[in-house]
């Protein structure tokens, strides 16, 4: 049994979970040290590819960090937007805008697999139910830990408050650096992206609008 398998496998003993899934979560564990096995592989045949030795001390292990590393980065992909929500929705007549700032977002450019990263910033006009604080920054998690681009990322972050709060109006804006701009390409260190999405009130609304940018503008 590969070195893989075996730690994977050892995490599903006489029925309970343990490790990586929640209590009582139907998972498979044996595909999943499947997939990982076959991205160790992979990062391997990269490294060879590059020149160097994989059987150095150094990065002998480095292959299956690699994939359980780029698993995380992509762990979006495995989580709902309707689960995280579940019971965290409730009515509350508050007619003024929420806002929550500053939220780190880190993602991969689906372009060239690099991270872009940076901070998203999320108000929305409440139409007689509300969410959880948290559940914002966890939405957030779920888009932008996947292959994505800025824009796609922005869009779905405000359509998924829509959708679940179906709110007055969403408007998010996020700023983030691409590595794949600074580190190669046309080699920008400072160069910073700017998107934004504006929903219902904060779209037909100036002045809403105008009032949660410049929000944003202090610190
Ligand atoms: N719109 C958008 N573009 C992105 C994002 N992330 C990376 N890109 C761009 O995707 C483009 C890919 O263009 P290509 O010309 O195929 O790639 P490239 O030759 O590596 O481009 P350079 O980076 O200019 O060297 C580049 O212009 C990147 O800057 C993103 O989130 N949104
Ligand atoms: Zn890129």
């Amino acid at each position: 049994m590969s070195e893989v398998i075996e730690e994977y496998s050892n995490m599903y003993i006489n029925g309970q979970h343990k490790g990586l899934c929640k209590e009582g979560k139907d998972c498979d564990h044996s595909a999943n040290a499947d997939r990982v096995s076959q991205m160790e592989k992979s990062y391997k045949n990269i490294l060879t590819e590059l020149g160097e030795d994989v059987n150095r001390e150094g990065l002998l292990r480095t292959p299956l960090r690699a994939a359980k590393a780029m698993q995380f980065l992509t762990k979006g992909y495995n989580e709902s937007i309707k689960e995280i929500l579940n019971g965290a929705i409730f009515d509350e007549n508050h007619e003024e805008v929420v806002i929550v700032k500053d939220i780190e977002m880190f993602s991969l450019c689906e372009h060239h697999l690099v991270p872009f990263f940076g901070k998203a910033h999320i108000a929305y006009l409440p139409n007689k139910k509300v969410v959880g604080l948290s559940k914002l920054a966890r939405i957030v998690e779920v888009y932008s830990r996947r292959f994505q681009v800025q824009e796609r990322l922005t869009k779905q972050i405000a359509s998924a408050i829509s959708e679940a709060l179906e709110p007055a109006g969403v408007a998010v804006v996020i700023e983030a650096v691409h590595m794949c701009m600074v580190m190669r390409g046309v080699q920008k260190m400072n160069a910073s992206t700017v998107t934004s999405v504006m929903l219902g009130s904060f779209n037909e609304d100036q002045d809403l609008r105008k009032e949660f940018l410049s929000l944003l503008k202090k610190n």
